[in-house]
């Protein structure tokens, strides 16, 4: 579903990237773990076509970053740091722009039903400038989810959420998961990523450090291979 080989960017001089390369298959649930700084949040801005490799090739669903970035982008669903909301609009507002924007059918239908999933339909009218950033968050995410994408990048998507709001979002990736969607996940939240992750990549200095398949939610493996990667205690 994804081939990432040999990839590399560069910024001001530095190098961020310095030569990944990470296949991953359809239905596959991968957390993205690393140190800050290590280049997670810039590998899936590559991937969402935000930013721009500076050498190697990158491949979705068969399509060529180069060549089809807007195929691309449709096939995914994409949760960064800020929330991309119009502070003015409201969730419904919102998400009805967005949708419109993907060619969802039914952009108001599906705008109700998701802020209802997400669990604000209370708040269906109220600007989001009002919004917690828990609330925030969960707009958010079902902005990220409003066309149905077969790919999911998730970064550090858990964070300043209240337990209720994780349980939303954790809902979310596995009913996705369920229907057989590739979901990506840049987390510090180890208990999080034993909770939803097949497979860990561990990112340290632009480069893949580890990666390997969590079998039964193990989070001691995780630690183990995480702190003999990242700082070095076998
Ligand atoms: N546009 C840019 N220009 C210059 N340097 C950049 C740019 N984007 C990112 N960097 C640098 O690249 C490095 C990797 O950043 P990135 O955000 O990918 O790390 P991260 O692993 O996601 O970190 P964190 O866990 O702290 O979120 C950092 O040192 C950052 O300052």
């Amino acid at each position: 579903m994804i081939e990432i080989k040999k990839l590399m960017k560069q910024a001001d001089n530095k190098t961020i990237l310095k030569g990944i390369d990470l296949s991953i298959k359809k239905g596959e649930t991968v957390g993205i773990l690393g140190p800050n700084g290590a280049g997670k949040s810039t590998l899936l801005k590559v991937l969402a076509t935000l930013v721009k490799p500076s050498s190697g090739e990158v491949a979705v669903g068969g399509y060529d970053l180069k060549k089809n970035p807007g195929e691309i982008k449709r096939l995914f669903g994409y949760l960064p740091h800020s929330s991309l909301l119009y502070d003015h609009y409201s969730p419904l507002e919102n998400l009805v722009f967005f949708a419109k924007i993907y060619g969802v059918k039914n952009p108001e239908e599906r705008a109700v039903q998701l802020v209802k999933e997400v669990g604000l339909s209370f708040f269906l009218n109220d600007p989001v400038k009002n919004f917690s950033r828990g609330m925030i968050q969960r707009i958010a995410i079902a902005r990220a989810i409003i066309h149905e994408p077969s790919i999911l990048l998730l970064d550090e998507p858990h964070t300043g959420l209240d337990q209720g709001a994780i349980g939303i979002l954790n809902n979310v990736i596995l009913s996705m998961k369920e229907n057989g969607a590739t979901i990506l996940m840049v987390t510090h939240d180890f208990k999080q990523a034993a909770e939803l992750c097949d497979r860990i990549v561990i990112v340290k200095n632009g480069k893949i450090a580890d990666d390997f398949i969590l079998r039964n939610r193990n989070i001691t493996t995780l630690n183990e291979k995480y702190s003999h990667q990242v700082e070095g205690v076998s």
